[in-house]
């Protein structure tokens, strides 16, 4: 694999602006038939998301994915949303009472808009026989299988059925799979979509390793269709998790999917816990992260989010913060 980069070593170049406000800029995205305000997902992660974010970003039109972590409380929550007239969007493993549940699903004619196939290791017969399952069972959903991170691994899933593949293995800032396994994406994960994506033919979610708002149009610029992110989501009022108070600052729990703390024992452990600094409410940060990306959209040269999809780079090699930290 030639050109190896990773978010830090790319700058997009400007073209000529086109508007006259950054607010004329559009950021809005297009999945599996519905329309999205930024083309961004908090991370299916227990620190990250639970039903009351979720109702909050279905209500003012961000794409959601719930986690599997609770998995009783599924249908409930799919129920709930539709309820309302909001999209349902879950998360499943691959184990057997997974395929009880997707039949379930069908038995009481439960269709979630999107369910997420949430596995570290997505180019697997477990996921393709998921994917063939959910398709089987509940044809109408949108199935976003993953985690990829070869184009051989997004072709296979497409074939298999999936409508979205999700490429990340272990550019996570809680991931500890490239130190535990010697494997993944971590350090080339930007390279790593621009390979895949190439490859696809059905929507790319790009997965980790988003640390600047800036790498959400990088994203964009390198073929993902929408990019999900779990640490610049942690550490909200509102996210799950424990706060503890240190030296007069508020800090916030993250922890990985395959840690520990999620798994509550100490087997094929790949994840970590952290503690992030308070940031202030949700709220906040999703209208920050959709002013930057307007910005970006008018340093592409254009109006809409498409229009990052086209512009030049330079590699920069690990130059562009100049020792400065951003966050
Ligand atoms: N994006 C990323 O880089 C990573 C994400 N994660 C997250 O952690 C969570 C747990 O993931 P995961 O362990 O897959 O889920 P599960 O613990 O639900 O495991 C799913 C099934 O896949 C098997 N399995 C897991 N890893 C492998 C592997 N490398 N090779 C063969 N079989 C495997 C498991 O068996 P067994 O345990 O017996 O092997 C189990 O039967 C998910 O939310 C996932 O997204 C985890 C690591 C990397
Ligand atoms: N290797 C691991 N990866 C994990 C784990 N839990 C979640 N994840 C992945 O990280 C991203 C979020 O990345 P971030 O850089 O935005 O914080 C998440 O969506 C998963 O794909 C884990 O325990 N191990």
């Amino acid at each position: 694999m030639e050109n190896v980069f990773d978010y830090e070593d790319i700058q997009l170049i400007p073209a000529k602006c086109v508007v006259n406000s950054r607010s004329e800029c559009d950021t809005t995205v297009s999945l599996g038939g519905h329309k999205f305000k930024l083309p961004v997902v908090p991370a299916n992660m227990q620190t990250i998301i639970d039903e009351k974010i979720a109702l909050y970003l279905a209500e003012n039109g961000y794409f959601y994915i719930m986690h599997r972590f609770q998995p009783e409380e599924r249908v409930d929550f799919i129920k709930n949303m539709q309820s309302k007239g909001l999209i349902a969007s879950i998360s499943v493993g691959v184990k057997k009472e997974e395929y009880d549940f997707v039949e379930q699903l069908a038995n009481e004619a439960l269709v979630p808009e999107f369910i997420t196939i949430d596995i570290a290791h997505g180019h697997s017969n477990a996921v393709i026989d998921m994917i063939k399952h959910i398709k089987k069972h509940i044809p109408k959903s949108f199935v976003i299988a993953g985690n990829v991170g070869t184009p051989e691994a997004v072709r296979e899933l497409e074939n298999a059925g999936a409508d979205a593949t999700k490429v990340g293995i272990g550019p996570g800032k809680v991931c500890i799979t490239k130190i535990k396994t010697g494997f993944g994406t971590g350090g080339w994960q930007l390279a790593a979509l621009r390979w895949c994506a190439k490859a696809a033919s059905k929507p790319i979610i790009a997965d980790g390793g988003i640390r600047t708002h800036g790498d959400i149009a990088k994203s964009v610029r390198f073929g993902a269709s929408m990019v999900m992110i779990g640490s610049l989501f942690a550490g909200h009022e509102e996210s799950p998790g424990v706060t503890i108070e240190k030296d007069g600052k508020r800090f916030k729990e993250y922890f990985g999917s395959a840690s520990e703390f999620q798994k509550g024992e100490k087997k094929n452990v790949e994840g970590k816990k952290m503690f992030v600094e308070h940031k202030g409410n949700l709220e906040d940060t999703l209208r920050e992260m959709e002013q930057d990306l307007q910005s970006s959209i008018s340093y592409a040269g254009g109006n809409k989010l498409d229009a990052i999809r086209n512009v030049d780079y330079v590699v920069v090699k690990n130059s562009i913060f100049n020792g400065d930290k951003v966050y």
